[in-house]
């Protein structure tokens, strides 16, 4: 799958600019601030239907604009797949596939698959449990429409159960046959996503070894293990022993909605006990496990975003990255970068036609 052709029309510091990739390497290169990871969030927005680095829509519009466009043209399976994105502000965000407009934006999710690597990543190792759900839920919602809409499923009945909870609190009441019902639909939902987890996590797991493996050159052991309140105990019962909780608490203390990854290396937590680098080649591993994953499920060369890698990540680690995007195992790549020689000194040594973007005063 790729992309020939991209437009963005008042999106974020872009008024209006349009590129042709007619190859498969292609790099955007400027000063600190012109543009370049905002490219690649514009085809991302299209592949995903939401941006990477801001979730609040609005606030991808160029200031001072109501609205923003995109638009880019796909050849997947030998077909053109032309996608408009666009948002004016106080109006729901369209996605056009070939003219037509989705009737839901999930619809759109695993069309074209693509995958990032970019500094922002770090959070998975930072942040809190969500982003780490989110990652999961991603890999997973591309492959699998009926986990997507279970996902959403499930979190409607969610935040219905939490109003409830808070209305009881309000009125000083409390309705047990409401609960039950709330709870039942969670239970039905809130399985099948545990078990579809755990699943993709016992399939996902040894890729991702093995691509630490090959990253660090076998220094170290790492481990990802998937950590859910299911493991020990059903989520019928869980409910139920947690109600007087949730009921002072007036939300939902317990659920699928907490599960969380553990990333240690060796015996240790990586967030606390990780090197920088060895922080990254956690990260870079995950998301190379990605894209083999989807790769392998889709029958679908992703796209790969190589956000601002050759300033973020030291000389090893980059040569050890161009070297494999360098093999017949991958499709489209776009890299960003502020050097123009540092860019054209590496990628001329792989064996692929190559373009290089220059960002500047166009924009
Ligand atoms: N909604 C918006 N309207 C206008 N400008 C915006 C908007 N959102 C972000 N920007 C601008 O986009 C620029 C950042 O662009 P981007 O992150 O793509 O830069 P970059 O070329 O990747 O820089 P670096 O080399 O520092 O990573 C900033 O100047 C920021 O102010």
């Amino acid at each position: 799958m790729e992309i020939t052709q991209l437009t963005l029309v008042n999106y974020k510091n872009f008024e209006s600019q349009s590129f042709d990739f007619p190859t498969k390497v292609n790099c955007f290169i400027g000063a600190n601030g012109i543009g370049k990871t905002n490219t690649l969030d514009a085809i991302y927005h299209l592949c995903y239907g939401k941006g990477y680095f801001n979730p609040i829509a609005t606030q991808n519009i160029r200031h001072g604009e109501d609205f923003f466009m995109l638009e880019g043209s796909f050849q997947k399976d030998g077909k053109t797949e032309k996608i408009v994105c666009s948002l004016k502000k106080g109006n729901k965000k369209l996605i056009k596939r070939n003219g037509k407009t989705y009737e839901r934006l999930s619809d759109h999710i695993g069309l074209l698959p693509l995958v990032i690597i970019s500094p922002a990543d770090r959070d998975l190792i930072l942040s809190g449990s969500e982003l780490r759900r989110k990652f999961v839920d991603g890999v997973i919602s591309q492959l699998d429409k009926v986990y997507l809409s279970t996902l959403i499923n499930y979190n409607k009945v969610l935040t219905q159960r939490n109003s409830l909870l808070k209305y009881f609190a309000a009125n000083h009441t409390f309705d047990a046959d409401s609960i039950a019902v709330y709870n039942q639909q969670l239970v039905g939902y809130g399985e099948q996503i545990h078990q579809k987890r755990q699943e993709f996590l016992e399939a996902f797991i040894p890729i991702f070894q093995e691509q630490y493996r090959i990253i660090s050159g076998d220094q170290e052991s790492v481990s990802l293990r998937y950590q859910s309140q299911l493991e020990a105990v059903s989520f019928a019962d869980l409910l139920e022993q947690q109600l007087t909780k949730d009921r002072a608490l007036q939300y939902t203390s317990a659920g699928i909605h907490k599960d969380d990854l553990e990333f240690k290396i060796g015996e240790h937590r990586i967030k606390k006990f990780g090197s920088q680098g060895q922080q990254k080649s956690f990260l870079i591993a995950l998301k190379l496990a990605q894209y083999y994953f989807t790769k392998d499920q889709t029958q679908d060369t992703p796209i790969l975003l190589l956000d601002d890698i050759f300033d973020k990540l030291d000389e090893n680690r980059v040569s050890q990255l161009i070297s494999l995007v360098d093999t017949d195992d991958f499709g489209q790549v776009f890299i960003t970068d502020t050097h123009d020689q540092r860019t054209e000194t590496i990628v001329s040594q792989i064996h692929r036609d190559y373009q290089i973007h220059r960002l500047g005063n166009e924009t």
